[in-house]
């Protein structure tokens, strides 16, 4: 459904823009029908450059993003079928509006011609869906409503176009743990309807818990991707070994990555993308990081 081919972006920055920034380096991937498929690395590795892509937010340099083989086409069809829910929910809202117009604007724009009466049931069902009583929150104000109310409104706004990928860019981290697992579970929830979720983290143990697949970035390019499970439970790069390794946990100390002594890729004689190390697991060169 969504494909990404050697997608490459390059920001102008400076006087003139005399300056260029590649933020994203020839990145593959795509997400399929209900699953999801988290994106992670660190800071500034080209994660939310990419989701603004795929959004049609910001320009492709070089390479294609196709959402059912069509080009990003930024325009009321193409966000029919796709999607973003960002960070902070409050930036979404208007405070001067109640918080449901989000639901006006969607009926406005794409259902003009369904009844008052109709549309109003399909946003109490919508709101229903994402786990929230519609008498409790339809008709206040943003400051009036948590974090996370705000944020499962919008995905509910969501849920009553005919989506077919959503962009859900750290979209829990300002939200405390409880109502984190809440909207984690309901994106787990999408999935069943059959819709594929981009989920752009930093956070390697939510990724891990959401996610059927995972991307992991580095500066700008892919340094391993495949089946979580595989990704996470025998990390080939060196990166995400670090990543695993730095995951807090309960009990236990901290532990130091292992530190690669070969590259794993070079190894087996691969050049030019990413060596298919088993089924459904792949990962880059690690030249750069063996010491
Ligand atoms: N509009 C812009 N103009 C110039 N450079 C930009 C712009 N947006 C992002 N960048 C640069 O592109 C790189 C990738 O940024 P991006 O925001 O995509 O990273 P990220 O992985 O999402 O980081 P974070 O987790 O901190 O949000 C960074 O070096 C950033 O400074």
């Amino acid at each position: 459904m969504l494909r990404l081919d050697n997608v490459t972006k390059v920001y102008k920055v400076g006087t003139f823009g005399g300056k260029a920034v590649t933020a994203v380096d020839g990145v593959s991937f795509d997400v399929r029908p209900g699953e999801v498929v988290s994106l992670i690395g660190e800071s500034g590795s080209g994660k939310s450059t990419i989701g603004r892509m795929i959004l049609g937010l910001t320009s492709v340099t070089g390479g294609s993003i196709t959402v059912d083989g069509v080009p990003v086409k930024p325009g009321k069809e193409y966000y029919r079928g796709v999607q973003g829910v960002f960070q902070d929910p409050f930036s979404c809202y208007n405070p001067v509006f109640k918080a449901d117009r989000v639901f006006r604007m969607i009926k406005e724009t794409y259902y003009p011609s369904v009844p008052e009466p109709a549309w109003a049931e399909r946003v109490r069902a919508a709101v229903q869906d994402v786990r929230l009583n519609p008498g409790e929150v339809l008709g206040k104000y943003p400051h009036q409503l948590s974090g996370g109310q705000l944020q499962r409104l919008l995905i509910a706004r969501a849920l009553l176009l005919d989506l077919k990928l959503l962009v859900a860019d750290e979209i829990t981290s300002m939200l405390d743990a409880s109502t984190r697992i809440d909207v984690l579970n309901l994106l787990a929830d999408l999935k069943t309807r059959g819709l594929g979720v981009l989920y752009v983290t930093h956070d390697l143990s939510l990724g891990n818990y959401l996610a059927e697949r995972t991307v992991v970035l580095r500066r700008g390019q892919v340094v391993e991707r495949g089946l979580t499970g595989k990704v996470f439970g025998d990390p080939l790069h060196p990166y995400t070994r670090q990543l695993v390794a730095a995951v807090p946990r309960l009990h236990a100390p901290w532990e130091d990555a292992v530190p690669a002594d070969t590259c794993l890729y070079h190894e087996k004689g691969a050049s030019g993308g990413l060596l298919e190390a088993e089924r459904d697991h792949f990962v880059a060169c690690a030249c750069g990081e063996i010491a």
